[in-house]
């Protein structure tokens, strides 16, 4: 599988929005979309407005990561606005996981669940099957820039195992770090998306075009690094 990418939105310079969606349109992947309500992560990112207004300029699908104490009180926000995926923190479900999942499903988007760094796979056993996307955290959620969480890869490597073992269908995502430094690793695990924030791309060159460049050339000396050690 080819590895895709979901520049993380929080990250781009929002004073060049318009020039920035132009340049990641015919590059990118995804693009990810984090909304934060200052109480599940002391931070507040994105919107549902965000989305709203980005929408009509870009073909590509909105994957929202949800980092909020009641995801039910933003799903159908963000569906309207013209998310592609909604993605909520199994900590945040697990009281009505089903429900949610329906409730997603139920306004014909993709379901995604984001697991925090000190939570287990284990923790969505029961409804691993149903899910399109499962986003392993490689930081603790709230902010960008944040040192990688090495313990993670075992974890990757789970999701990876499981799905294989089962024939599951999710995508496994990972949000975090993800960056020359780290991209052999998370490939050579099982990552099949990877969320690129300030160390992966928006921190290499002011010139966004110039950044998803070196990028591309980060990423692909990674999978031949993986090539030759295999
Ligand atoms: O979920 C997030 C943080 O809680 C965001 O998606 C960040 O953008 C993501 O961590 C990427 O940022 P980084 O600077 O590459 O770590
Ligand atoms: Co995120």
């Amino acid at each position: 599988m080819t590895i895709k990418i979901s520049p993380s939105l929080m990250c781009m310079n929002l004073m060049e929005i318009k020039q920035q969606l132009a340049v990641l349109n015919t590059r990118a992947d995804f693009l990810h979309v984090d909304i934060m309500d200052g109480h599940y992560v002391k931070n507040i990112t994105l919107s549902p407005f965000f989305i709203e207004q980005i929408r009509p300029h870009t073909p590509l699908m909105i994957d929202v990561h949800l980092m909020v104490e009641e995801p039910t009180d933003f799903i159908a926000a963000v569906a309207k606005a013209g998310a592609d995926y909604i993605c909520p923190h199994a900590e945040t479900i697990n009281k009505d996981a089903f429900r949610v999942i329906n409730q997603i499903r139920t306004l014909n988007k993709k379901v995604g669940i984001v697991l925090n760094p000190a939570t287990p796979v284990s923790f969505i056993h029961h409804y691993i099957h149903l899910l399109d996307k499962i986003t392993v955290m490689t930081v603790d959620p709230g902010y960008a820039g944040q040192p990688f969480i090495a313990e993670m890869v075992e974890k990757i490597a789970e999701l990876k195992a499981l799905k294989q073992q089962n024939g599951y269908k999710y995508l496994i995502e990972i949000d975090g770090s993800c960056n020359q430094k780290t991209y052999s690793t998370l490939l050579d695990a099982g990552a099949e998306v990877l969320i690129v924030g300030t160390s992966g791309l928006f921190n290499l060159d002011d010139n966004l075009e110039t950044a998803w460049d070196s990028m591309s050339q980060n990423i692909k000396q990674a999978v031949r690094v993986l090539r030759e050690s295999a």
